[in-house]
């Protein structure tokens, strides 16, 4: 379970906090859709549960455990974020999906079987596996990104942005194994934009504005139509502000 308890960030150049005051809980079992407009903090939040970035007041619990008591690699070895930034850093795609396991020092055989069985899953295509990143397109680069979180099987999977790329198929398959794999005892936090694939695979919402929590329902609770018009007026009225700058 992770817990959060009125946590806050604040950045050194802006006096207006960037996250505020946020206490919430994830249960096991939780797909938690985080949304919200733009510069709302999803990204910041992820960032923060993955312990890269510390709040400036409140407290993260893991289990029973405060992060402050956590060693960062040993935090980071259960909750996993994949990033929307797709680089393999020169490895080719079969490398830099087996690279996460051998960081964690995983038996040589049971890293192959679990290679395959997630390219399997996530029918990789095997001519793709010996070419690098920038033989991919972007396309192919966010889904061998994706490959490279879901084969850890963290009990945490922290995803922000996962289907900006991804074609409808793509997005209904990570949504269908989102929904069989991060169940029971594990739990997914996923930051989207995307009303659609947020209902094909979450268990609750929350929704971010202006750095604050202002909604953490369970799925039967959301009205899908309302909320989508709250997040496009909410996106309009950002762009606006944007224009008059
Ligand atoms: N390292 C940082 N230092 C200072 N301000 C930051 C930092 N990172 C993000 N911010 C600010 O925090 C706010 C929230 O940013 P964040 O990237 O979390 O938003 P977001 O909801 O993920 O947006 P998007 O949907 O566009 O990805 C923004 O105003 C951003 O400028």
């Amino acid at each position: 379970m992770l817990k959060l308890q009125q946590v806050s960030v604040k950045s050194p150049i802006i006096l207006k906090p960037l996250l505020l005051d946020i206490s919430t809980c994830v249960q096991p079992g939780d797909r938690i859709a985080l949304m919200g407009v733009s510069g709302s903090g999803k990204s910041l939040l992820l960032r923060l549960i993955n312990g890269l970035i510390s709040p400036c007041s409140g407290s993260l619990y893991f289990g029973d455990t405060n992060y402050q008591n956590i060693d960062p690699v040993s935090l980071r070895q259960k909750i996993t974020l994949v990033l929307p930034e797709t680089r393999l850093l020169g490895m080719t795609v079969y490398e830099a999906i087996a690279y996460p396991l051998r960081l964690r020092k995983i038996p040589k055989d049971e890293i192959t079987t679990r290679v395959n069985l997630w390219l399997e899953r996530l029918a990789i295509p095997p001519d793709i596996l010996p070419l690098t990143d920038v033989q991919l397109s972007s396309r192919q680069q966010q889904w061998i990104s994706l490959a490279r979180g879901l084969v850890i099987q963290p009990d945490i999977l922290l995803l922000d942005e996962p289907t900006a790329n991804l074609n409808p198929q793509q997005q209904q398959s990570l949504a269908q194994i989102l929904t069989d794999f991060y169940r029971g005892e594990n739990m997914a936090i996923v930051a989207t934009h995307d009303t659609d694939f947020a209902s094909q695979f979450a268990t609750r919402v929350w929704y971010l504005h202006g750095g604050e929590l202002v909604d953490d329902l369970p799925v039967e609770q959301v009205n899908w139509a309302q909320f989508t018009e709250v997040l496009h007026s909410q996106k309009t009225a950002v762009a606006q502000e944007w224009d008059n700058l």
